[in-house]
């Protein structure tokens, strides 16, 4: 006996259609898709098609809920049983498949409804849950079921369709979702609505949507007119327009589809996104609604329902999933029965509300309310719940909940930000594996991030065992691909890895879409992404070289080895962002490379000796030349009235900021690891408000770098960088979203000569591996090698960039793009010029010109299509930037290509 209002679909998720029994339709209860296994029956040579197919390409449109609630009040009548032979006969008379003429109408069934009753109908079928009657508020359901709710009476059914009880004299009208009533001895509540009445073939506003506000369109109601049937028999036409680009009807299931997952045959009926939603996607958004209905509905492949969505940031992975569940919960290709009742969104804490706003806002809490697990929200109180089908929960808290969970019965599962499950071994990826739900949806703006081997983890999470076992795949694919990457291989290893990369990315390419920030760009204003290199002030030079000959010398250190790499990596990071963070308590405390040990204190003394500048109180500005140029900028930017999101990996250089915010008086908003999840989207709101009062936001990168929509500024600054360049892009996406009316300035902050410009130079090389799989023409070199390790321990002059110079550009630094004379590299570039990729694929450690031509694998990058622009930065497209009172410590700037025109 179940406990709560979620009881098991036997017969799929919804079970028999309303009013069916076994005699109307082959009795097998398996035809679920997501959340049974298929039982395989051959079907009649007949197409089961018996509604509207689509047209393949999607270009013809119904917009209407009508056609499939139409279709199940047909269902539900006794004598409309025998409707899908007949149809079936219809359609073999006619010998066409019934798909728009050539007047772009479409044929559908008549609403049953209206058959015999050219004026009202007012029969409802709701979905319900039914057991013994109690008094108990939080009862124990015996079953699902369907009520069938006429004018006085109520008859209640259960999933065969077998009557169990009926009820007269009931006030029908105040009947609702939520209600609960008696029938037949059995108590019932009414978990929603399948099937409205159908007045003068118009299906009229259900309860859901009577409830919407009265100036509210009924915008999910077809917005084309029914015509009137020219016959009122039972399975009269009625044809109606398709105008309007917006609709968006979903692929119809192929016949092998209906084979495998309609053995009880089913009409096929058409699923169309409602309207109000269709018309406000923006056609990416169309084609990826559509893709990840293929996907989850095995469309694509019969033995997979998982799907990777990993558009880059801000192109909509949120609606397009709230699309995709709200049409699942809603309808379904078989019978119209939905196919989703439960669906989990499980995302970072920081995300949870947001996905919560997001639903709220497309939706409207009058059509769907969703459950944002927290502390005062339990898992076991929604189990309860059965009129909210959706969960949202963060990673930590199903972490910690993940017992009760499990007892939940989820048809499908979404995970936003979906690349923190790149290790298939690490807890969360390993519980969520435990949890049976076939359909798997993951969303992730940076699909890889590191290697290969998380690129196989993520697929197989979506998709377990596609790509074979991880052994399989490392042998096959991962092997031959990094080796071509290596700037030694042979010939032969590099077509065996470019054969490969093209076979990975032709069997994934099914499940993984993509698309790039190019597809939004006309709707957005225009970005402007500056790298900029910093001179370091004397005593970060001398710092530097301290770290270094500490690190020249560390034979003679306590606790030397590899792990003193990465302290002295994260010393010197630090005295990038002030010198000051070599004095706090901890030198790593927050660095996530960090696995120092008790050398550090060695290396701290080292350090101190060379720094006593910071004695508490202000900050010495004047001791950080990034902190310098951003406290310019700061001045520049709020003088525009604009507002600037800073962003840090370390909290301590965040307290930095805040500190300098405070001094100057600015009122600032900041999230970081100890923002309690819960206050994460107010204080995002509360920046983003058109009158905030808060003019900064600081924003910890790991902690908030994700998801998160900061429309409020138009200015970021990256204060450091991380090795992973996707992090890097997720922190550097937050401004540029939908809802962003001012052009959009992103700069990110090096210190040249230093390990900053050496991350960057890494970062292009490890961006490109990306690139590997989704483009298999990208190439890239993914390990460090020991002479790249010695390069990232030389400290250059700090006067130039050598980022600049290791593209041999003999530019003038005018603010020009270069020409190609302005390059050694001229014969390459000439490619590379035509090459429109995002990825830089500058490789590290290149020593020269020569080197890498020996190679003939130089990629020449996007920095040549970008401004170069150099001492002494007097022009107005510097002071445009912000950046000409800071010009003293510039030594070089790259500027991007506006991604549009500015927005008129
Ligand atoms: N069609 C649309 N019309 C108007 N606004 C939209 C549309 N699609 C998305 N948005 C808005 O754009 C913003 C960014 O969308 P969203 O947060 O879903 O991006 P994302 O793809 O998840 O990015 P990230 O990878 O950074 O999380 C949101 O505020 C969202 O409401
Ligand atoms: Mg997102």
């Amino acid at each position: 006996m179940r406990r709560s209002a979620a009881p098991s679909s036997r017969h799929g998720l919804l079970g028999r259609p309303p009013g069916t029994n076994e005699n109307s339709f082959p009795s097998s209860s398996k035809s679920n898709i997501l959340s049974s296994s298929p039982v395989l029956q051959k079907p009649s040579s007949t197409n089961y098609q018996t509604s509207v197919p689509a047209s393949s390409n999607g270009a013809l449109a119904i917009r209407s809920t009508a056609s499939v609630l139409s279709l199940l009040g047909q269902l539900k009548r006794p004598n409309s049983q025998a409707s899908p032979p007949d149809q079936e006969t219809r359609q073999e008379k006619c010998g066409e498949q019934r798909i728009g003429n050539n007047a772009g109408t479409l044929e559908v069934p008549a609403p049953s409804s209206s058959v015999g009753n050219d004026s009202v109908s007012t029969k409802r079928i709701f979905r319900v849950v039914w057991g013994k009657p109690s008094s108990k508020k939080h009862k124990t359901w015996e079953g699902d079921g369907t009520l069938e709710v006429g004018e006085k009476t109520a008859t209640l059914m259960d999933e065969e369709g077998k009557v169990l009880g009926r009820a007269t004299q009931v006030k029908t009208d105040l009947l609702e979702e939520g209600s609960r009533m008696k029938v037949g001895g059995k108590e019932v509540e009414l978990i929603d609505l399948l099937s409205g009445p159908v007045i003068n073939n118009e299906v009229v506003p259900t309860t859901t949507s009577s409830k919407r506000a009265a100036s509210e369109p009924a915008d999910d109601l077809p917005s084309t007119s029914w015509k009137k049937p020219k016959k009122k028999t039972t399975h009269s036409l009625v044809k109606f327009t398709t105008e309007g680009c917006d609709a968006l009807v979903l692929p119809s299931p192929s016949n092998d589809h209906q084979w495998t997952f309609n053995p009880r045959k089913l009409p096929v009926t058409q699923v169309a996104v409602d309207s109000f939603l269709s018309r406000v996607l923006r056609p990416h958004q169309k084609e990826g609604v559509t893709f990840l209905y293929e996907c989850v509905m095995g469309m694509k492949n019969s033995q997979y329902f998982g799907s990777i969505l990993a558009d880059e940031m801000g192109l909509g992975k949120t609606l397009q999933t709230i699309t995709l569940l709200w049409t699942l919960l809603r309808k379904g290709p078989y019978g119209g029965y939905p196919v989703v009742r439960r669906a989990l969104v499980v995302s970072p804490s920081s995300l949870v509300l947001n996905w919560q706003k997001e639903f709220d806002r497309w939706l409207g809490k009058h059509r769907l309310r969703t459950f944002a697990v927290d502390q005062k929200n339990k898992v076991t109180e929604f189990a309860r719940l059965t009129q909210i089908p959706i969960m949202l929960i963060s990673y930590e808290m199903l972490m910690r909940n993940f017992d009760d969970i499990s007892q939940i019965k989820f048809d499908i599962l979404v995970c936003d930000e979906g690349h923190r499950l790149k290790n298939n071994n690490i807890r969360t990826s390993v519980l969520l594996n435990q949890l049976e739900i076939k359909a798997r949806v993951l969303l992730t703006g940076t699909p890889i991030q590191n290697d290969l081997q998380e690129f196989y983890a993520l697929v197989d999470f979506v998709n377990p065992g596609i790509l074979g076992s991880a052994q399989e795949f490392r042998k096959k694919f991962e092997e031959p691909i990094v080796a071509s990457r290596q700037p030694n291989c042979t010939n032969d290893e590099q077509v065996l890895g470019d054969e490969r990369a093209l076979e990975l990315n032709s069997r994934t390419s099914c499940f993984i879409l993509r698309r790039t920030q190019a597809v939004i760009n006309q709707y957005l204003p225009t970005k402007t992404e500056i790298v900029v290199f910093i001179k370091p002030v004397p005593i970060q030079r001398n710092l530097c070289r301290a770290a270094l000959d500490w690190w020249e010398n560390r034979d003679r250190n306590p606790g030397s080895g590899d792990v003193c790499h990465l302290g002295v990596m994260t010393a010197l990071k630090k005295i990038c962002n002030h010198p000051a963070l070599i004095k706090c308590e901890n030198l790593f405390e927050d660095d996530p490379d960090d696995d120092t040990g008790s050398y550090q204190e060695s290396l701290l003394q080292e350090l101190s000796n060379f720094y006593n500048g910071y004695e508490g109180g202000n900050v010495a500005v004047h001791h950080s030349a990034k902190l310098t140029v951003v406290r310019r900028l700061m001045e520049h930017t709020l003088g525009l009235g604009e507002r600037m999101v800073l962003v840090s990996y370390f909290t301590q250089t965040l307290d930095l900021l805040a500190s300098l915010c405070d001094e100057m008086g600015l009122r600032y908003c900041r999230l970081d690891g100890s923002t309690p999840s819960t206050q994460r989207t107010a204080i995002v709101d509360e920046f983003n408000a058109t009158y905030s009062q808060s003019v900064i936001f600081l924003l910890s990168a790991r902690a908030g770098g994700v998801g998160l929509n900061l429309v409020g500024a138009s200015r970021l600054v990256l204060f450091d960088s991380d090795w992973n360049p996707a992090s890097d892009a997720q922190a550097m996406s937050r401004i540029w979203r939908d809802g962003q009316r001012k052009s959009v300035y992103i700069y990110r902050l090096l210190t040249c000569g230093t390990i900053e410009e050496k991350i960057f130079q890494r970062q292009l090389s490890k961006a490109g591996l990306s690139g590997a799989v989704v483009d298999p023409q990208k190439r890239s070199k993914i390990k460090l090698s020991k002479e790249e390790l010695k390069d990232l321990f030389t400290f250059h002059s700090g006067e130039e960039s050598i980022t600049h110079c290791s593209l041999n550009c003999n530019c003038d630094g005018s603010g020009s793009v270069p020409s190609p004379g302005d390059s050694s590299f001229s014969d390459d570039k000439e490619n590379e010029l035509d090459d429109d990729e995002r990825d830089c694929q500058l490789r590290l450690g290149s020593k020269s010109k020569h080197d890498q031509n020996e190679q003939g694998d130089l990629r020449m990058n996007q920095l040549f299509q970008w401004q170069h622009h150099g001492p002494p930065f007097v022009n107005n497209a510097v002071q445009l930037l912000g950046l000409l009172q800071a010009s003293d410590l510039l030594a070089f700037m790259f500027v991007s290509p506006p991604s549009t025109e500015p927005h008129a």
